[in-house]
């Protein structure tokens, strides 16, 4: 038997990305103890990982269209393995949660339960599929947050609001991409409605609404940060208009928005990495 598969199928650098991103919430809402951090980590790549096991196993006939390359349409892993290994990785992920505080256990457990409706229902509906996947997204600030404390949690609702606008802009598009095999797995997703251009608009109007939101920061972390966040708000507005010239799935997959989009999220998120560090070696010397 073969582990690799089984790696694969947890997206890992999707899931470490997201642990990744709790921890730079924690820092943001001045966390400073490396074992909760650590713990934050873990909980976020593992649930990340369960969510995105269990989302392969429910689209397991439409990724023989979308994602033929994917661990179970490929025949690495079985069905009923991947959704054994989903269940281990959820229950993994809570049990880590009960070593935190109560917010971050509540938002553990009603993610995990969100994660499995998406993939078993609401990734079939629109909008309410990838309004679940925005909040999700920004969820991981929230999550980084709360474990400081309630108080310190507010100070990552603008990330929040950022990464939702974000997310939720790229997901239409990326439902957009998917027309053929989502309608073939007998989903209604929006841009079936609306059409690919339409959806191209909708996605450039959320990507404004993430831009107004990126300059929030600015209170926290000055004038680098606005100059700095401008360029990047540039690029993926850049890469978001690039979708509105689109008519067809094919079209919007060789104008390449959501993968451009995408290197811009982890650009901003980089960013705030970095700000975050600056502004504590500043406070360290001042
Ligand atoms: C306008 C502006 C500055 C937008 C930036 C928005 C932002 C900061 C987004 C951060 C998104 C992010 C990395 C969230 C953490 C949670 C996470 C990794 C979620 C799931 O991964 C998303 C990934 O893009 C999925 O990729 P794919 O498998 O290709 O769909
Ligand atoms: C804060 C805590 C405890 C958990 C957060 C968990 C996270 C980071 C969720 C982020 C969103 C995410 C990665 C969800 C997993 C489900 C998923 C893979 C959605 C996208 O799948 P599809 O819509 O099928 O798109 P694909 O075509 O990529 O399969
Ligand atoms: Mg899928």
């Amino acid at each position: 038997m073969s582990l690799s598969p089984y790696v694969t199928i947890i997206r890992p650098a999707n899931a470490v990305v997201s642990g990744i991103t709790a921890v730079i919430a924690y820092l943001i809402a001045s966390g400073t103890n490396p074992l909760s951090a650590f713990l934050l980590f873990f909980i976020v790549t593992v649930i990340c990982g369960a969510g995105n096991v269990l989302n392969d196993y429910f689209d397991r006939e439409i990724d023989k269209i979308n994602r033929p390359g994917r661990p179970i349409p490929s025949g690495a892993v079985t069905p009923g393995s991947a959704a054994v290994w989903a269940g281990i990785l959820f229950i993994l992920g809570i049990l880590a949660s009960l070593a935190t505080n109560l917010w971050c256990l509540a938002i553990a457990v009603f993610n995990s339960l969100l994660l499995i409706a998406y993939a078993a229902k609401l990734k079939k509906m629109p909008l309410f599929g990838n309004l679940s996947v925005a909040y999700l997204s920004g969820s991981v600030f929230l999550f980084g947050g709360v474990l400081v404390g309630p108080e310190s949690f507010t100070v990552t609702l603008p990330l929040f609001a950022i990464t939702f606008f974000g997310t939720l802009a790229r997901e239409i598009l990326k439902a957009a991409e998917d027309i053929e095999g989502d309608a073939a797995g007998g989903a209604t997703t929006l841009p079936m409605i609306l059409g690919v251009q339409k959806s191209g608009y909708l996605a450039v109007i959320l990507i404004l609404c993430a831009v107004a939101a990126s300059v929030l920061p600015y209170s926290r972390w000055g004038a680098v940060y606005l100059v700095l966040i401008a360029v990047i708000d540039l690029f993926i507005l850049y890469a978001a208009a690039k979708s509105v010239r689109c008519k067809t799935p094919a079209e919007l997959i060789a104008a390449r928005s959501t993968s451009l989009i995408k290197y811009g999220m982890f650009a901003a998120l980089f960013l705030f990495l970095a700000m975050e560090l600056w502004h504590g070696i500043i406070a360290a010397f001042l």
